[in-house]
């Protein structure tokens, strides 16, 4: 386990993204994709994103890479703000924070061998290794800590299977020696028996290595397997963060609640959480709720969460578990006894 005392790999201060998009909503035509994120990643962690579709994952995945530029707030890695590094300083940055794509067979270009997608980053990098033997050398080493065979460096990418074609993609993430990887949705495209196999690679990686993970999912199952702590986004917002037992087990905000309560697969582990089902759809960024940005779908909401966001509050004891609710879920509180949502 990383050790928390020390200052956070990865450190998000009030990042802020907006898009100008052609369609307005009620005269609007900013859409909020970021709005003030605080966020941190320790080194060697692996850190679980959840969330809806278009609550806002990708684009703080892409504005991590640098790009996307956030009109608000900066991120630090290692201290360093990368928005402010040129030339070479920039270029050994960039090594730092690799991607591995949700499609393993979208993601790779299938007129290149396995060996030239996992050695296509040293282009860029050349000093990485200089020559051709060393690139050889090294790819064959890659494709061996993936589980793959050193001769499949010849093979092209519909030689493989889905998991197959998923290790090259981590493979070739590997292959700047990055300290941390943005996993966006790694296995949703695989078979269930193909998902854990990854995921057990990706945990021996971790392992070895010591790489930080940002593992993006909407599967609460496989995030829960994987994460060392969890972040829940909801419109734009990061709504509660706390390590993955403080956040499966005594989820604070309601959206959490309910989130966590239709995984249908934790409910066959616990056997007693109801589901909670949300009213409607997560409101457009382009015309979010006042006060509170979860209120028109909260079972829980009264007059202040439409007059006043909430700010990040955390329980005793707990002071890292933060939710960003004016009437966070109480310990022992069961969905059964609440009034339902839908
Ligand atoms: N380039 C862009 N221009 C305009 N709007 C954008 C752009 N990229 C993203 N958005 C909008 O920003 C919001 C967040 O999108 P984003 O793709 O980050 O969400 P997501 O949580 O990753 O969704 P998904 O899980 O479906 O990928 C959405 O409303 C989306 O339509």
């Amino acid at each position: 386990m990383p050790d928390v005392a020390e200052a956070p790999l990865l450190d998000i201060r009030g990042l802020t993204k907006n898009f100008h998009v052609a369609s307005a909503k009620n005269g609007n035509n900013v859409l909020c994709a970021l709005d003030k994120i605080d966020l941190h990643v320790n080194r060697g962690e692996t850190l679980g994103l959840v969330g809806e579709s278009g609550c806002g994952k990708s684009t703080l995945a892409r504005t991590l890479l640098m790009l996307e530029r956030p009109d608000e707030g900066s991120f630090a890695f290692d201290g360093i703000d990368p928005f402010t590094l040129k030339g070479k300083a920039l270029l050994a940055w960039r090594r730092r924070v690799q991607m591995v794509f949700q499609d393993p067979f979208a993601s790779l270009n299938s007129r290149m061998t396995a060996g030239e997608i996992i050695s296509e980053p040293w282009l860029t990098h050349r000093d990485l290794y200089p020559t051709a033997a060393a690139r050889t050398a090294r790819v064959r080493e890659l494709l061996m800590l993936v589980g793959l065979r050193a001769s499949d460096a010849g093979k092209s990418p519909q030689e493989f299977s889905g998991g197959q074609r998923q290790r090259i993609g981590i493979a070739r993430a590997l292959a700047l020696g990055p300290d941390i990887i943005v996993l966006d949705e790694p296995v949703s495209a695989l078979d269930l028996s193909v998902q854990a196999q990854v995921l057990n690679l990706l945990n021996d990686l971790q392992q070895r290595l010591g790489v930080a993970y940002i593992f993006i999912s909407h599967d609460l199952s496989v995030v829960r397997h994987v994460a060392d702590r969890v972040a829940v986004m909801y419109l734009g917002r990061i709504i509660e963060t706390g390590t993955a037992e403080q956040v499966f087990e005594r989820p604070r905000h309601p959206y959490t609640a309910a989130l966590m309560s239709a995984s249908p697969r934790l409910d066959a582990v616990e056997g007693r959480r109801e589901r909670i089902v949300l009213r409607g759809e997560m409101p457009s960024p382009l015309d979010p709720p006042s006060g509170c940005r979860f209120r028109t779908r909260c079972w829980k909401a009264t007059e202040l969460c439409a007059t006043t966001a909430p700010l990040p509050s955390s329980p005793a004891g707990e002071p890292d578990h933060l939710a960003e609710c004016h009437h966070p879920m109480e310990l022992g509180e069961d969905s059964g006894r609440l009034a339902r949502a839908s």
